[in-house]
């Protein structure tokens, strides 16, 4: 499913034009946005202490599963400056690598984890574009980034990063979802924020189950709701090209 298709969801019937505008659009946003804390929230920087600690939470119900994933790699995807790398997943893992399409960001968490021994790769890629090592992550961190995706390059990046994997490893999704019940476009960003059921049927599609979801608390009013949800594949395998 292309953009179009999946802007037809769309509560106003707007459409983004085509599918190489989306991640254009995007790009631009993004590349005038300064690379901080605060730019990353869209101005709402005071809630990143909120967001790792309930991420953190999530993360420790994950590894209270019966078959909990390991602590060994993980990669954030859609990384931004290294928000969530610096000040949650390095606490937690022994090697962290990111994935962030906007180069200026890439470039700032290069150097605000300069000294950071267990950082890893800093892949410099928008999703759609991006294959992880196979059977390389026991979490594949995604946040704030997938409304960036088209549905049809959703499930494909999601299979990618099935087959990214290690045994007993989970990719989790901290995503706002609409309370509309439908995807809800924005121009200014290029983006498209899906409702939970919606994203839910992509995870799916691309073959994952959920195995916990939790929705983010102590956020102010006014925002998306913000669902973590964490998801494993139903079976092994998962075309990727
Ligand atoms: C709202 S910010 C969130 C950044 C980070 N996840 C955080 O929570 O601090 C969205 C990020 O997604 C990145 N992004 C947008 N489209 C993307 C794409 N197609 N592939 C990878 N990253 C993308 C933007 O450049 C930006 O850094």
């Amino acid at each position: 499913m292309d953009s179009a298709d999946l802007c037809s969801h769309n509560q106003n019937n707007a459409t983004l034009e085509e599918k190489g505008s989306f991640y254009t659009d995007a790009a631009n946003y993004w590349s005038q946005i300064p690379p901080t804390v605060d730019g990353m929230l869209g101005g709402y920087g005071f809630i990143s202490r909120a967001d790792i600690n309930g991420s953190t939470q999530f993360l420790n119900h994950l590894f209270k599963l019966k078959v909990p994933p390991g602590n060994g790699r993980a990669l954030d995807c859609g990384a931004g400056i290294g928000r969530i790398t610096k000040d949650f997943l390095l606490h937690h893992f022994d090697k962290v690598d990111l994935v962030e399409q906007n180069p200026a960001f890439v470039e700032q968490a290069r150097v605000s984890l300069a000294d950071h021994e267990r950082m890893g790769n800093f892949f410099c890629s928008g999703l759609q574009d991006f294959v992880p090592e196979p059977a390389a992550y026991d979490v594949i961190w995604c946040q704030w980034v997938l409304s960036h995706l088209t549905d049809g390059d959703l499930i494909a990046f999601l299979r990618c990063c099935t087959r990214g994997l290690k045994a007993n490893g989970v990719i989790v999704m901290k995503e706002n979802a609409t309370s509309s019940g439908v995807v809800e476009v924005d121009t200014t960003d290029s983006s498209a924020t899906r409702p939970l059921d919606r994203l839910l049927q992509l995870v799916n599609q691309a073959g994952l189950q959920r195995v916990k979801q939790r929705r983010q608390e102590n956020f102010p009013q006014g925002l998306y709701p913000v669902y973590m949800i964490a998801t494993r594949p139903i079976a092994a395998e998962g075309a990727c090209p």
